[in-house]
């Protein structure tokens, strides 16, 4: 049977885009609910400017309220070293760098050229390392940009083996304005895996597509599914964004075609329910609502 780990970003991803802007305590409270689920990884918080994604100010405070347990890495993403010097007080022990695939995207997201999005990447991975932190590389805009339309797989590759290069220890495709199908996912990932690195998929369910892209991401290799609990999410500077793939809906499929995820489905389905009540209205996840079985 195949094992894949599942990333939830929902205190990230999620919270992000939503119009209450939650306290540090409760959204490390849905980070340390989230790791008794099962997953393997949980992105707790975002080192960015607080003007910028005000849903995320505190990242530091949200940190210290994680509780450590055991087979479960807390994830903090970042930008630039500055995010990362911020990164670097807290226990968290993964860091998430992430740079655009597009030069528009990464201009609006992250204030730079692709080229210095990548530099900056690099000097990131290098500072985590010295510090003995683990470094994931996520490309934004990975398969299309809601600015320039579909991303170039070329392009795309070149970038992913820049990141090889730079030493990233796992690079994720992000599937930002979830625009992306199963055929194309499959040989993004297969290109991808020919540097060697691990790869995983980051997916939004926009277009109704993302349980399908993760089912071939597997297929193909895959190692790791960024999902949102619930499916919340978004993204701030991408118009008409919607929702992270909910991570209950992913482990159903996956779990349900024979790919082990580690994951408690009715613990999941719990936090998701949770979730529902502390955000005040329905989420766009459907196996919450459904249940795990009839
Ligand atoms: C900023 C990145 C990591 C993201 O969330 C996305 O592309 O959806």
């Amino acid at each position: 049977m195949t094992a894949i780990e599942i990333c939830d970003v929902g205190p990230r991803d999620g919270l992000q885009n939503e119009p209450e802007v939650l306290a540090p305590e409760l959204r490390a409270a849905l980070a340390n609910r989230l790791a008794l689920t099962g997953v393997a990884r949980v992105e707790a918080a975002s080192f960015v400017r607080d003007e910028l994604v005000p849903q995320m100010a505190g990242a530091e405070q949200v940190a210290a309220a994680l509780e450590a347990r055991d087979g479960v890495i807390f994830a903090g993403l970042v930008l630039n070293r500055h995010g990362y010097e911020r990164l670097r007080a807290t226990a968290l022990a993964e860091v998430h760098a992430t740079f655009a695939a597009s030069e528009t995207f990464q201009r609006r997201n992250g204030g730079s050229s692709v080229a210095e999005g990548l530099a900056r990447t690099a000097a990131v991975i290098a500072a985590a390392h010295a510090d003995g932190r683990r470094a994931t590389v996520t490309i934004s805009t990975a398969f299309g940009c809601p600015f320039e339309g579909r991303a170039d797989p070329m392009q795309v590759l070149d970038l992913v083996a820049r990141c090889a290069a730079a030493d990233a220890d796992e690079v994720v495709l992000a599937d930002t304005i979830g625009i992306a199908v199963p055929t194309e996912v499959r040989r993004a990932v297969e290109r991808a895996r020919t540097t060697r690195l691990p790869v995983g998929v980051h997916l939004h369910d926009t277009r109704n597509t993302a349980v399908a892209c993760a089912l071939a991401a597997v297929e193909a290799g895959a190692t790791l599914v960024d999902a949102s609990v619930g499916g919340i999410g978004g993204c701030p500077f991408a118009p008409r964004s919607t929702g992270n793939v909910a991570t209950e809906d992913v482990v159903y499929a996956l779990e349900r075609e024979g790919v082990q995820t580690g994951v408690d489905l009715d613990a999941l389905i719990r936090v998701a329910e949770w979730l529902e009540r502390t955000l005040a209205h329905p989420l766009p996840g459907k196996v919450y609502r459904a249940g795990s079985r009839p």
